[in-house]
């Protein structure tokens, strides 16, 4: 499962998109900043600023949905394959106040041909504090087409033009 060629334990990951919402350099943005963890699992940080909020103090519940979802999306980089969520699970256990950091950990629980199985918790200010998240999660493989016949054109000529862009799809697709 754990693609040879995977990021050792500890690597940063960085963005596969700039622009993303959850990984990339957005002003409103996560700014989730994720890295490789053991056997096929990752682990990641956001911090809960005042534009994530939905009650007032309070992480917006779609923002904490966003986050297990990207976290989730960075295991892509452990299996050296693009997958997509098909299907996300989410449980909200506890409120997140703004300025929390949320530590977030995520992992693959099984793979069933172009389907990966997997998990992921958050929790309140440190890897071992309060779980505020949990969320189980389908992700399906797809081919780099699959953005390319999708994505509105201009990101996606923009992408392909990229060399940075061209190294992640590069090293997420073994046989592009
Ligand atoms: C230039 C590029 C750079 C790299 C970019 C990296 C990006 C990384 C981004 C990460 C960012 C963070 C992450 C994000 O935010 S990713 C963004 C959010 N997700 C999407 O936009 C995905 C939208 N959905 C689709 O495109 C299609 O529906 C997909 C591709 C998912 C499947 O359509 P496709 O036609 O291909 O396949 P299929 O329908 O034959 O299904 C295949 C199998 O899967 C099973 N199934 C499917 N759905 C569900 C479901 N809901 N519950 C249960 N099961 C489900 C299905 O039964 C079947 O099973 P089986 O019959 O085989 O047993």
């Amino acid at each position: 499962m754990r693609h040879p060629d995977a990021p050792a334990p500890g690597e940063p990951l960085g963005a596969h998109y700039d622009q993303c919402f959850g990984c990339g350099h957005q002003p409103g943005g996560l700014g989730l900043i994720a890295r490789a963890g053991e056997d096929v699992s990752v682990t990641a940080e956001f911090t809960v600023r005042s534009g994530h909020q939905g009650a007032p103090g309070l992480a917006h519940g779609g923002v904490l949905a966003a986050a297990l979802d990207e976290t989730l999306g960075s295991l892509n980089w452990l299996q050296r394959t693009i997958t997509v969520t098909g299907r996300l699970e989410t449980d909200f256990v506890r409120p997140v106040p703004v300025g929390t950091e949320l530590h977030l950990e995520a992992q693959v629980t099984a793979v069933h041909g172009r389907k990966v199985y997997c998990s992921a918790t958050g929790r309140i200010g440190a890897p071992d504090g309060p779980v505020a998240v949990r969320a189980q999660a389908l992700f399906i493989e797809v081919r780099v087409d699959h953005f390319i016949e999708n994505g509105r054109a201009e990101e996606i000529d923009a992408a392909l033009t990229d060399p940075d862009q061209v190294k992640v799809a590069r090293a997420f697709e073994v046989n592009p």
